[in-house]
């Protein structure tokens, strides 16, 4: 019997969506898996490359932190509300090369890390925290975070779950999925902010 696991992902447009990828570098060979996936999933749905921005962190316990700054500073840079929470007002706005500023906001972030259980209680503390705090930064900010940290026993599970496994099992991208849920939310969260409740097909 097949299982019935994984995500029943449904088909949106992600033309007019801008999404960051944050990951860190910690297991990168996996984690440079997960991104391009994620990546495949993001451009097979509509959204520009110019609308991806990809930003990496040294290790998973710095993504929640990441994340809320790279929320926030995109606010700042196109003019949102919070513009004076750094100083920047539209007639001083940050000295950063235009190429640099985000047109708009971020629709949504895809948070990746990879975390291999080892020797000591260091995963348990990481996978909690990490965990925790992308939820919070979800629900402070508004703004959908993807969660896209693999908690792997072992390496082969991380591997198998980058579509990267040994053998006959080579695994799932778990990083396409996170894609996909990235265009997903990002687009349920614009609809329901403008109170529109779209029926499903
Ligand atoms: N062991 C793993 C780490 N550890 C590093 C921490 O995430 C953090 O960067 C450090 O403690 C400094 O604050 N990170 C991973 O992403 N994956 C691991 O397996
Ligand atoms: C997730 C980790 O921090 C872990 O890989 C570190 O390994 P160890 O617990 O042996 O120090």
């Amino acid at each position: 019997m097949s299982s019935i696991k994984g995500p029943a992902t449904n088909e949106h447009d992600g033309s007019n969506l801008r999404i960051a990828i944050v990951h860190a570098r910690w297991n990168k060979p996996v984690v440079d898996a997960l991104v391009a996936g994620a990546l495949a999933k993001l451009r097979l749905s509509g959204v520009e490359a110019c609308n991806i921005v990809i930003q990496s962190v040294p290790g998973s316990f710095e993504l929640p932190l990441a994340c809320s700054r790279i929320i926030t500073g995109s606010r700042i840079q196109s003019g949102g509300s919070s513009g004076d929470l750094l100083g920047f007002t539209s007639a001083n706005p940050p000295s950063v090369a235009d190429s640099a500023l985000p047109s708009a906001p971020f629709d949504a972030v895809i948070a990746i890390g990879v975390l291999i259980k080892g020797a000591t209680m260091h995963f348990e503390y990481i996978s909690d925290s990490v965990s925790h705090a992308l939820m919070k930064v979800q629900l402070d900010t508004g703004v959908p975070v993807i969660f896209g940290v693999l908690t792997a026993l072992t390496e082969e599970q991380a591997l198998e779950r980058a579509g990267m496994g040994g053998g006959s099992n080579k695994g799932h991208n778990h990083g396409e999925d996170w894609g996909l849920a990235a265009v997903e939310m990002a687009t349920h969260c614009r609809n329901w902010s403008q109170g529109r409740f779209i029926e499903e097909t």
